[in-house]
């Protein structure tokens, strides 16, 4: 369950959106969640592990459960919360998720946090311009795909809301459409991999 810290004065609390499939968990994950945290000043990173990506079904997934678990144990600190929040709210599709969770949690502001390949490749997902409408969003660097994510359909259809670096401090707290390409290590490591290396 997520528990929602209350602040003595004012402020909505900051929340970092990072959905994945996480199978398994891995990390690049962490660093991205941890990096997120400090750099655009988070309060929390909500992990949400997807129920099924609506662009992996058919492809090799470990059961939900098995997933989320892997995240549970994995992640450590109280920031950085795993939730199965997609499975409860029965939504598949990012954009009914991130609408939903703006209207059940209006004291968060949330920004949606993915790696350079979920920005190459956001053009097939399902309302991808309404979700760049609905929430700021921070995309880390990921090797190969660097080149792709900022020149692609998503990132050309954006390019106007994009912010220099330097206001992923205040990324939470602005209106949409804004987003930051977020300067950080990179890591090539990805769950295929391991997926590969355990099957040898
Ligand atoms: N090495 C990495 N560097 C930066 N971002 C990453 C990295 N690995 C995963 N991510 C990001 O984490 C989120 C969840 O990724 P996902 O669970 O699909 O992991 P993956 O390693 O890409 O899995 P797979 O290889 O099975 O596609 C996505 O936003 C993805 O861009
Ligand atoms: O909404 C969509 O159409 C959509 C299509 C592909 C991926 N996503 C989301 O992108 C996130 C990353 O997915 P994945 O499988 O690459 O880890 C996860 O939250 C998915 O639900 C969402």
């Amino acid at each position: 369950m997520i528990s929602i810290p209350t602040w003595g004065d004012r402020r909505n609390i900051r929340v970092g959106l990072f959905g994945g499939s996480f199978n398994p968990i891995h990390e690049g994950h962490l660093q991205l969640a941890n990096r997120a945290l400090k750099f655009l000043q988070l309060d929390q990173v909500w992990l949400m592990v997807s129920p099924g990506n609506p662009l992996k079904v058919g492809k090799e997934m470990a059961p939900f459960k098995e997933r989320f678990q892997m995240a549970k144990e994995r992640v450590t600190g109280r920031k950085i919360i795993p939730t199965d929040i997609e499975c409860r709210l029965h939504t598949r599709y990012s954009c009914d998720t991130i609408r939903l969770l703006k209207q059940r949690f209006p004291c968060c502001n949330f920004v949606w946090l993915m790696g350079a390949d979920g920005l190459a490749q956001m053009a097939l997902w399902s309302h991808w311009k309404e979700i760049l409408k609905i929430v700021p969003m921070a995309v880390f660097p990921r090797p190969s795909y660097i080149y792709s994510a900022l020149n692609g359909q998503a990132a050309q259809w954006a390019r106007r809301a994009r912010l220099p670096s330097r206001c992923a401090t205040m990324l939470a707290d602005l209106q949409s459409p804004a987003w930051v390409f977020v300067p950080a290590p990179e890591n090539s490591i990805s769950a295929t991999a391991l997926r590969q290396q355990r099957q040898q």
